[in-house]
């Protein structure tokens, strides 16, 4: 059928076209259904809404549409009725546990990216991930897929170094000081993140605080060329766009399924030409890798998919038995990030990591020699050189490069949980504080989350303070407080942790 466009007001997370009911009823077209819409040489494929926001002869699209699509006001396309894509029955050989051949993930990708496939499928298809994994050949075509399906840059400054965490650690706002050290010591280091997947705040949700984050590659080349360095999220370009999409049903479930996480993150490396890559696994209890036999594992795996790409692939196992620093959620790490760039100092977890993985990077980019890139990492930190460049990021990327810490809102609802005893902080639940941080709002909350006052192995008194839960509504910390109870995010014991007698 041919109807005329009708630009409508609406954002709906995902590509809706909206019918009329009659018009519907003629086309026998159904809520949900897949439908083509073509005009000259642009084909672009939406679910259908049935509505009275258009009338007989018209076709709503949304902003989701426009946002890379153009249609204007009164266009006229064709409206095909569109079977389901042959991509459901690989997603459904996976779910069978099944390996998929190149060709047939080439097709996934590119249906993921054309909205062919509808949230309900990609669910099912990280979830047969999740469940039935893939081996390296599946990943490696995966990451390729996602990469070729979106736009390559090409930077004109070599080597190219990059950094990247598999997350899963609350607090982890580390790579916002990594960067800036790297790009201080004149390497060059196009940092692409993702926003959060399991955790409270991704590292593109903090930057996003104090700047842009969403750029186009013509922006970004012109940034990383003429400063070195950039803090952006992948998804705003069109860079492994398929990556963004997949993401939005991680985060929904809270799983990142280590296949998937492999091709998100080297796919992202990958079509940022990145040639030095250190890919950071924080390991402990309640993260995405808990044991050290497993990092290692994993880290064989990044080291294989890199050799594959073409990259030099170094990975740290660091430790993530606990929160990093003392904040989680967008603008307290925000703050935090910043003071520690402003002081040269912060948190031993914090500046330790930092210092740590940016040190690796100083080595792999031959500009410190072995075992010396910690050392000059600290110093570039303390000397406030990188607090100049990231003033230079955040300028550049349309920000204020004079922000202070105590300039950044965060939540003003707030709830103090304090200590029921005396004794000492034996451990805290990762889990826990991330589900109380995203009860509060984070990360689209950005002023909501946590401010931690103790970290394990600190005495406390009863009554002592141990965290604040910041919300931007009292309902969110109504939410985040029943949580908290609900839960043992922090847990007190004396110096005496057991008595057993008469066995
Ligand atoms: O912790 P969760 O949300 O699971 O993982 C996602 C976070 O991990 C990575 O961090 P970075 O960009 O390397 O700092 C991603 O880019 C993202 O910010
Ligand atoms: O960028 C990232 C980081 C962790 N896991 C992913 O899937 N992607």
């Amino acid at each position: 059928m041919k109807v005329k466009v009708r630009i409508l007001d609406v954002y709906s997370g995902r590509y809706s076209v909206f019918i009329n009911e009659k018009e519907a009823m003629k086309a026998k077209l159904h809520p949900d259904d897949l439908v083509k819409l073509e005009a000259g040489k642009k084909t672009v494929y939406g679910s259908v809404v049935i509505s009275s926001l258009v009338k007989e002869g018209e076709i709503g699209i949304s902003r989701d549409v426009l946002q890379l699509h153009s249609f204007s006001e009164g266009e006229v396309v064709t409206v095909i009725p569109s079977g389901t894509p042959e991509s459901v029955r690989y997603i459904k050989k996976k779910m069978n546990g099944g390996k998929l051949r190149k060709v047939e993930i080439e097709t996934i990708i590119k249906d993921i990216v054309d909205r062919k496939l509808r949230d309900i499928e990609i669910s099912s298809f990280v979830t047969s991930l999740e469940i039935n994994g893939l081996d390296m050949d599946e990943i490696a075509a995966l990451t390729i897929a996602m990469a070729e399906t979106g736009d390559m840059l090409d930077i004109d400054r070599k080597p190219i170094m990059d950094v990247h965490s598999i997350g899963g650690v609350p607090g982890n706002k580390t790579n916002i000081l990594v960067v800036p050290i790297v790009a201080a010591a004149g390497l060059t280091i196009p940092k692409t993140s993702s926003r959060a997947i399991t955790s409270a705040a991704g590292t593109a949700d903090v930057v996003e605080v104090f700047a842009d984050v969403s750029f186009s590659l013509d922006e970004i080349k012109r940034i990383v060329e003429k400063i070195g360095a950039c803090m952006v999220w992948g998804g705003a370009l069109n860079l492994a766009p398929a990556d963004d999409i997949t993401i939005k049903s991680e985060r929904a479930l809270s799983i990142d399924p280590t296949g998937l996480m492999l091709a998100s993150i080297m796919s992202k490396k990958y079509a940022m030409g990145s040639q030095y890559v250190l890919i950071d696994i924080p390991t402990g209890k309640g993260v995405k890798v808990e044991s050290v036999d497993q990092a290692r594992a994993l880290a064989r795996d990044f080291i294989e998919l890199g050799k594959r790409l073409g990259q030099y692939v170094e990975v740290a196992i660091t430790y993530g038995g606990q929160p990093i620093g003392h904040t989680v959620g967008p603008a307290l790490e925000a703050r935090e990030a910043l003071q520690a760039l402003m002081a040269g100092t912060g948190p031993g977890s914090l500046i330790e990591k930092a210092t740590g993985l940016a040190g690796v990077l100083l080595e792999m980019g031959g500009v410190a020699p072995a075992g010396m890139g910690k050392k000059m990492a600290r110093e570039i930190l303390e000397s406030g050189k990188a607090y100049q460049k990231m003033r230079e990021i955040i300028e550049e990327q349309g920000g204020n490069p004079d922000i202070k810490p105590e300039d950044i809102p965060v939540g003003d609802k707030t709830y103090t949980f304090t200590a029921p005893t005396s004794g000492y902080i034996t451990a805290i639940d990762n889990k826990a504080i991330t589900g109380i941080a995203r009860a509060a709002g984070a990360p689209e909350d950005k002023g909501a989350g946590i401010e931690l006052y103790v970290k394990v192995g600190e005495k406390v008194k009863e009554g002592d303070p141990l965290f604040t839960i910041h919300a931007e509504s009292e309902a969110r910390l109504d939410q985040a407080t029943v949580f908290a109870r609900r839960t043992e995010p922090i847990r007190i014991e004396g110096m005496v942790l057991q008595r057993i007698g008469n066995i």
